[in-house]
Order: structure tokens, then C-alpha cells, then sequence
């Protein structure tokens, strides 16, 4: 199998032009068989292509990267055709008839963080902004890929160099000249660091949301209007709306953009006790769906009589939403109103009738989607995988600190702590370790 790639670079479909990427050893050779000869370096030329058997394949524009100044650290080379599926397609025949093979999804980037163009942190970032569809998901990818992340790490994993050669001098080299309070000195920049670990953990889930989107639940009673409500916030017909309770069954979710964070609102199952097999599975996943929404708004229809049930799945931060306001109030208003008093949630009423009211609540929607995800800076780590090495780094770092007198046990868990952070950027570097030992204490002569 060759050790060179091709892949369209861009989307297949009517387009004004199409990209093909060649990566590897025999991109040099691919270009001076297809085109008339090799471009300058990293120069746009327009060339005509031949296939093996001379016929022309298109005018089309050739660059020329010689690894390893690539994107992959390879010899590259990138096709710039005519958008025509019959052009991209026979340019793929005549790089196969050559040898040349069809990379895997993200080969290309891999071939890059195999020659250290980018770190896996960056490369998470490449695919991130590729995926980008919000301006927040957009200016998080960059970071990413810009390192942010991967500074951060290294400044983690500096100071866990640092004190992993103490405690090394110090089992290593009992007799030497290291300072006696090893473990001492080490304790509050362990300490120190846990603090800062935890904290991006937490901050984690904001990069998370930030690139799955924030969750918004309508809950409530059948008939509250759910399903109108979720239509008139996104501006279509997404849901089924009838007179019958119980019609919304499956959850619906609706993708939108609210002030450039990514929205899943999502319409659920009337929430009540029924017989109904499907209804009641319906029920069961509207109340999972709420428990682990970012928000949930609790909808109730301000003209009923009686009381609506609250919804078990409420919490504080959570919306009451009077629906149905262009009907007189009734009962099932005022109690709602009593219950959200007695819970701190604050009331909006309104009806998705009217354009204003529901202009009003997708601008309280987006000022509560910005509270939460707009920090000071956008978060370093954005994954589940970031959130749970940073954890697990902070745990083998509590286990050292509470080895007490035992030096070679907390020595092994600073190691294992390390490897954790290791793996946010997919490097291990033990060398380093030696290093900081001769270097801070001169041990050895
Ligand atoms: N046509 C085209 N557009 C593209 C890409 C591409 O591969 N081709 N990219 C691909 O995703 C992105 C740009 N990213 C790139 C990253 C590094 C290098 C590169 O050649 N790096 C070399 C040289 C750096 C330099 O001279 O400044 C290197 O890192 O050594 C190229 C593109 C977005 N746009």
C-alpha cells in the first residue's frame, strides 16, 4: 500500500472549484506526471493536467509544498480544480492508477501531528474548526489550534517537572546534598496545581457546551403549549401541534444560533402518568432530557383551571413561562406564579401568538446563554477527554500528597500525573525529568 495520500479537500457538490491535497513521498512524482513540471514552492500555477494516457483532465491551478515545510511535514502538493464532479473524479483515477491511495478521515492531520507540525490538542482543534458552525465554536477551535491549550499544559507539566526531580533527588540521591524538606517544598506547588487543574476541569464543560451546544428544555404539563412555543422560537414548524394532549411523544430538537453560541432547544412529552406504553417512554425521556438540560422552562398554560404539577426536574436558574397570555389568566396562572415565587424562578408570561413576546424570551434565552458560556476568556480545555486527564491528574496528585512519608510512592504518583497531562497533547517527554534534576540541584559532579 503507498505511502502516499489523496483526498478531495473540499465538500462534493456543485462548486465553483474543488481542492484535491496529495501528501507523501510521491506527491513530487504525481505533480510532474499530471502537469507539464513542477511549480515554484508554494506558488499557485495554472497548469493543464494529463491523465497516463494523455488526455486532458482539466486547466486547473497546482501548488507545490516541499515537505518539511508542509501542513503535514510531508511533500505535498494540491490540485485546484474546476468544481465538476466528472474533474474531480478523473483526477482521482489518474492519482490511483499511479499507485497513489485514498487517505482515511483526518490522515492528513495525523500525518502532521506525526511530524510534529501540531500537538493533539491542535489537531482536536483543526477538527473542531472545520466542524464550526457558531462564532463561538469558531473562536474556541482557533485557540485550540493556536496552542492555547497546549501552553497551558506545558506550564502544568513544567511544575510537575520541577517537583518530581525533588522527589527523585531525594529517593535517589538520599545522601547527597538535597535540601532535607523535599516533600515540604513540594507540597504547596502540588497543592497549587490541583487548585488550577480542578479549575479547568470545571471549565471544561463550558468548552463542551460551547462545541455540542447549550440545552434548553420545555417541560411541563400536555397541552401547555410546548410544541407552539418551540415552533414560534424557531421560526418554523418543527413540532406536531394539536388540541390533543399528549401529541409530542419522541423529544424534538431544534438547533438554533442565539447571540453566536450554538442552542439545542428541544420540545418534550407532556409530563404526566399514563397508561399509554409509548407515551410513557416518551415521558421517561423528557424527564432525562431535563435532568441534564442547561436550562429547563417549565411551561404552563396561564388559562387552565386547577393547578399544574412542577416538574420534579426544576432547578434554581430554571424559567416558569405563562403560556397562552392573549386568554384570560386563570387559576393554574396564579398558582404557577406562587409555586415559581416560593422556588425564586422568575415568570414570563407569554403567548406565541404574538411576535414581541417571543422576540422577548429568545433575548432572556440569549442573555442566559452568554451568562454561562461567555467568560472572561474562552475555556483551554473543550473535552470530555481534556476534563477527564486534567481529573485524573488531579487525583494521582491528591494519592502523592497523602503518601506522607513514603517518597517513592509519591514520586509514582506524580509520574502517573504527569503521564495524565502527557496525554492532553499526546507527548511524553521523560528526558525532561532527568534534566531538572541536575539542572536545579547539581547532583553527581
Ligand atoms: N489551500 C489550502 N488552504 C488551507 C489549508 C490547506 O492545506 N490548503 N489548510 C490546511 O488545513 C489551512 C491552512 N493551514 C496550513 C497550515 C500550515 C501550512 C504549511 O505549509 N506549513 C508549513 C510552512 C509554514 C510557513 O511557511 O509559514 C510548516 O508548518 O512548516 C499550510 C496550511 C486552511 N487553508
Amino acid at each position: 500500500m503507498s505511502d502516499t495520500i489523496f483526498a478531495p479537500a473540499t465538500a462534493a457538490g456543485r462548486a465553483a472549484v474543488a481542492v484535491v491535497r496529495v501528501s507523501g513521498p510521491e506527491a513530487e512524482t504525481a505533480v510532474r506526471r499530471l502537469a507539464a513540471g513542477l511549480p515554484e514552492p508554494r506558488r499557485a500555477t495554472l497548469q493543464r493536467l494529463y491523465d497516463a494516457e494523455g488526455v486532458e483532465i482539466d486547466r486547473a491551478l497546482v501548488l507545490w509544498f516541499p515537505g518539511p515545510a508542509s501542513y503535514t511535514g510531508e511533500d505535498c502538493a494540491e490540485f485546484h480544480l474546476h468544481g465538476g464532479a466528472a474533474v474531480v473524479g478523473a483526477l482521482i483515477a489518474a492519482l490511483s492508477v499511479m499507485g497513489l491511495r485514498l487517505a482515511e478521515p483526518g490522515e492528513f492531520t495525523r500525518r502532521a501531528f506525526e511530524h510534529g507540525k501540531l500537538d493533539l490538542a491542535q489537531a482536536e482543534g483543526v477538527a473542531d474548526l472545520v466542524d464550526a458552525e457558531t462564532e463561538a465554536q469558531r473562536r474556541q477551535a482557533l485557540e485550540q489550534l493556536g496552542g492555547r491549550l497546549s501552553q497551558v499544559q506545558a506550564r502544568w507539566r513544567e511544575a510537575l517537572t520541577e517537583a518530581l526531580a525533588m522527589f527523585e533527588a531525594a529517593v535517589d540521591f538520599p545522601d547527597e546534598e538535597v535540601p532535607a524538606d523535599v516533600a515540604g517544598r513540594a507540597r504547596p506547588v502540588l497543592e497549587q496545581l490541583i487548585g488550577e487543574l480542578e479549575a479547568a476541569a470545571a471549565d471544561a464543560e463550558r468548552g463542551e457546551r460551547v462545541r455540542e451546544g447549550y440545552r434548553i428544555a420545555l417541560v411541563g404539563a400536555p397541552n401547555a403549549g410546548k410544541s407552539t412555543l418551540l415552533n414560534a422560537l424557531a421560526d418554523r414548524e418543527a413540532a406536531i401541534v394539536t388540541a390533543t394532549p399528549g401529541t409530542t411523544r419522541d423529544i424534538i430538537e431544534v438547533p438554533m444560533v442565539l447571540g453566536g453560541y450554538k442552542v439545542l432547544l428541544a420540545d418534550t412529552a407532556g409530563l404526566r402518568d399514563t397508561d399509554n406504553e409509548i407515551e410513557a417512554e416518551g415521558v421517561r425521556r423528557a424527564r432525562a432530557w431535563a435532568t441534564s438540560a442547561d436550562l429547563r422552562l417549565w411551561l404552563v398554560d396561564g388559562s387552565a383551571e386547577g393547578r399544574a404539577e412542577v416538574p420534579r426536574e426544576l432547578q434554581p436558574g430554571d424559567l416558569c413561562i405563562l403560556t397562552k397570555r392573549d386568554l384570560p389568566e386563570n387559576e393554574a396562572g396564579w398558582k404557577a406564579v406562587e409555586e415559581a415565587a416560593e422556588r425564586r424562578l422568575p415568570v414570563m408570561a407569554v403567548t406565541a401568538r404574538g411576535p414581541n413576546d417571543v422576540a422577548w424570551l429568545k433575548t432572556t434565552l440569549t442573555e442566559r446563554v452568554i451568562d454561562a458560556l461567555a467568560g472572561a476568556a474562552p475555556p483551554a480545555a473543550t473535552r470530555l477527554r481534556h476534563r477527564d486527564l486534567l481529573l485524573e491528574a488531579a487525583e494521582r496528585l491528591r494519592n502523592a500528597l497523602a503518601q506522607d512519608e513514603a517518597l517513592e510512592l509519591a514520586a509514582e504518583d506524580v509520574r502517573l500525573a504527569a503521564r495524565a497531562l502527557d496525554r492532553i497533547t499526546g507527548r511524553i517527554d521523560p528526558e525532561a525529568v532527568l534534566g531538572k534534576i541536575f539542572a536545579t540541584f547539581c547532583i553527581g559532579k
